[in-house]
């Protein structure tokens, strides 16, 4: 059956072709490309064009003069000297060279003055752009179209557009469902897939357009992974399909409602941020003759930068200048990983150094990694203003750098016959009943650990109850020692007491001896022996230990009955060994409870 060469070129010539895609994916990727792939897809160079816009009313008003020249014969752009009137271009003047320079690159489109025949619309830009890359994509490459430049310089009216004036991204989507309609009449046997995402990189976060803004709730950022066969992607990016052109446009208009924008002293719409739109273009041709099936896949990426600007010109502050000055660092970072890219040093066959260029240092150029220096055909447009020096320069150069960047597009295109797609089938069948079967498992040990989880719960709270019982217990128990020591000590000190007083009794006489032997210590010492009677008598009343009988007294003896008071002694002391036994035995056991009260938690619950 004929195919339609723009919609499925070669696919016929190619028919023969295996590729060497792994199961289960059919595409084919870096290192496993057909090698029709890769003879019809030569590496390729970075196509540049520049756009100049006409005047806004603030320049008109300040009377300002077009710096821009444009030849259409041969596609240079020159950018003049300015002359002193014009107060935007005052600090141009304070550099030392200040010359024209002049640039050449694949287009140059004049948008500065309607009236002018060779005035670029927005149609002869998708003309010119837009439909060639279109072209690509249905070939089965990736494509990438961004549109860089300064603040205010018609990015967002290149790419968007305006209802009345569509730009890049309406047209390649009306072209796109146009030439599906065309197909499925011309050829029934090629089916379409067409995918759309749309996602902003703002202030370094990722950002689902596509997903309905809730004011209530604070932003939702998306995370970006690295698989190792398809590089950095967004995790949970929305991945919409369509059907037709109104869906797309659908999703086109949400997105761009979404995007964040505010008022500049430089454009009264600014975009705050990179904006990302994305079209999944997959096309299945099944041959019923051979019934080999023929899948191109292509990735259509549009997308509009944040514009660069200076925080005196835009008078920026505070969230407005954070912005600022965010979009700069991300646009610093782009314009290093170009001029990384560019350097020539880079394209050399087999060079080792290949991560010295800096993609990961923004989130932008991680994510355009590819677009920028891998399997891409990649053009950039440089939006321009007609009368600022300093910045134009700056984006002639940014422009002219990435002329010279080398991307290495392949056909992304796998071949599958009758059998190897039955067997791609069967296996992704098998991995699928795997999958399912890990999921019921998944589910059931959820399950599972739910209920021991509860179970968990209940046992920790039955411990710290525990452990509460017995820090209350132990509390108890160390004031019951605290008393039981205290009385112990008082035990010990009246013992010792006893003790002494038994082993050094005080000597006690009789009134009689005193008297007859009063020369010792009686009448010239009448107080002392009033004195041991006194004490005798206390002896009496407080201390039965030291109680000593009258009978013991004997009348012939001088002093006290030494044999009585050691008897007497010997009895108190064994009485008070048995005391003290009994008191070392309480002690240990006091101390074995105490052992037991302080032991750790958890050695006693286990
Ligand atoms: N070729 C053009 N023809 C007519 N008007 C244009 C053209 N290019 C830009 N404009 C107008 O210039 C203004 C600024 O353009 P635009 O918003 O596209 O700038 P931008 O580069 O996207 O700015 P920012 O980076 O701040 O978002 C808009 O009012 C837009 O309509």
């Amino acid at each position: 059956m004929a195919l339609d060469p723009r919609l499925m070129p070669g696919v016929a010539s190619e028919m023969r072709l295996r590729s060497s895609a792994s199961t289960p994916s059919l595409r084919s990727r870096e290192g496993s490309v057909t090698p029709m792939g890769r003879m019809d897809a030569p590496g390729g160079n970075v196509r540049v064009v520049v756009r100049v816009r006409g005047f806004l009313p603030r320049e008109t008003a300040r009377g300002a003069e077009c710096l821009i020249e444009m030849n259409p014969n041969n596609q240079a752009t020159t950018l003049l000297v300015p002359n002193d009137s014009d107060p935007a271009n005052s600090r141009s003047k304070t550099r030392k060279i200040i010359e024209e320079k002049a640039f050449t690159f694949d287009n140059s489109f004049w948008s500065h003055d309607k009236k002018d025949e060779h005035y670029a619309h927005q149609e002869d830009v998708y003309n010119c752009l837009g439909e060639e890359f279109l072209d690509h994509n249905f070939e089965g490459y990736h494509t990438c179209i961004f549109a860089y430049g300064q603040t205010g310089s018609g990015k967002s009216y290149t790419m968007m557009g305006t209802p009345d004036e569509p730009g890049l991204i309406p047209r390649t989507c009306e072209d796109l469902f146009q030439r599906i309609e065309a197909a499925h009449n011309e050829t029934p046997n090629i089916s379409y897939n067409v995918r759309v995402s749309y996602f902003e990189v703002y202030n370094e976060h990722v950002r689902d357009l596509l997903v309905p803004v809730n004011p209530n709730q604070p932003p939702y950022y998306l995370k970006i992974r690295e698989s190792p066969t398809e590089g950095p992607y967004i995790k949970d990016l929305t991945d919409a399909p369509v059907k037709n052109i109104s869906e797309i446009m659908r999703h086109m208009k949400i997105g761009d409602a979404s995007r964040t924008t505010a008022s500049t002293k430089m454009n009264d719409t600014s975009s705050r941020s990179h904006s990302v739109f994305t079209i999944m273009l997959k096309q299945i041709h099944h041959d019923m003759d051979t019934d080999e099936t023929t899948e191109r896949m292509a990735r259509i990426r549009l997308v509009d930068l944040a514009g660069s600007e200076r925080a005196k010109a835009t008078e920026a502050t505070g969230a407005r200048l954070r912005e600022g000055s965010n979009i700069n660092k991300s646009l610093t970072t782009l314009g290093r990983v170009i001029a990384a890219l560019a350097d020539p040093k880079q394209q050399r066959p087999g060079k080792r150094n290949k991560d010295v260029v800096p993609y990961r240092d923004s989130i932008l150029t991680w994510l355009l990694k590819d677009s920028l220096g891998g399997n891409s055909k990649t053009a950039m447009i440089a939006c321009i203003a007609p009368s600022d020096y300093d910045e134009t320069l700056s984006t002639l150069r940014y422009a002219d750098q990435a002329k010279r960047i080398r991307t290495r597009a392949i056909v992304n295109q796998d071949h599958v016959s009758a059998a190897e797609r039955d067997a791609q089938i069967a296996a992704m069948a098998e991995e699928i009943r795997v999958l399912q079967l890990s999921v019921t498992d998944t589910r059931r040990r959820e399950k599972e650990g739910k209920e021991q989880e509860e179970k968990l719960e209940e046992y920790q709270n039955r411990v710290v109850t525990m452990q509460r019982m017995m820090e209350e217990r132990s509390m108890v128990a160390e004031g019951k020692i605290r008393n039981l020591q205290t009385e112990n000590d008082a035990l010990r000190l009246h013992l010792k007491l006893a003790l002494d007083s038994l082993k050094n009794p005080i000597e006690v006489r009789s009134a009689r001896s005193s008297v007859q032997g009063g020369s010792r210590n009686g009448s010239m010492f009448p107080d002392a022996a009033r004195d041991v009677n006194k004490e005798n008598q206390i002896h009496d009343e407080t201390d039965d230990l030291t109680e000593v009988p009258e009978d013991e007294y004997d009348d012939n003896d001088e002093g006290i009955d030494v044999t009585a008071h050691e008897e007497r002694a010997n009895e108190v002391q064994g009485f008070m060994k048995e005391l003290l036994s009994d008191l070392g035995m309480f002690k240990k056991k006091i101390g074995d409870d105490k052992a037991r009260f302080m032991q750790p938690l958890g050695e006693r619950v286990n």
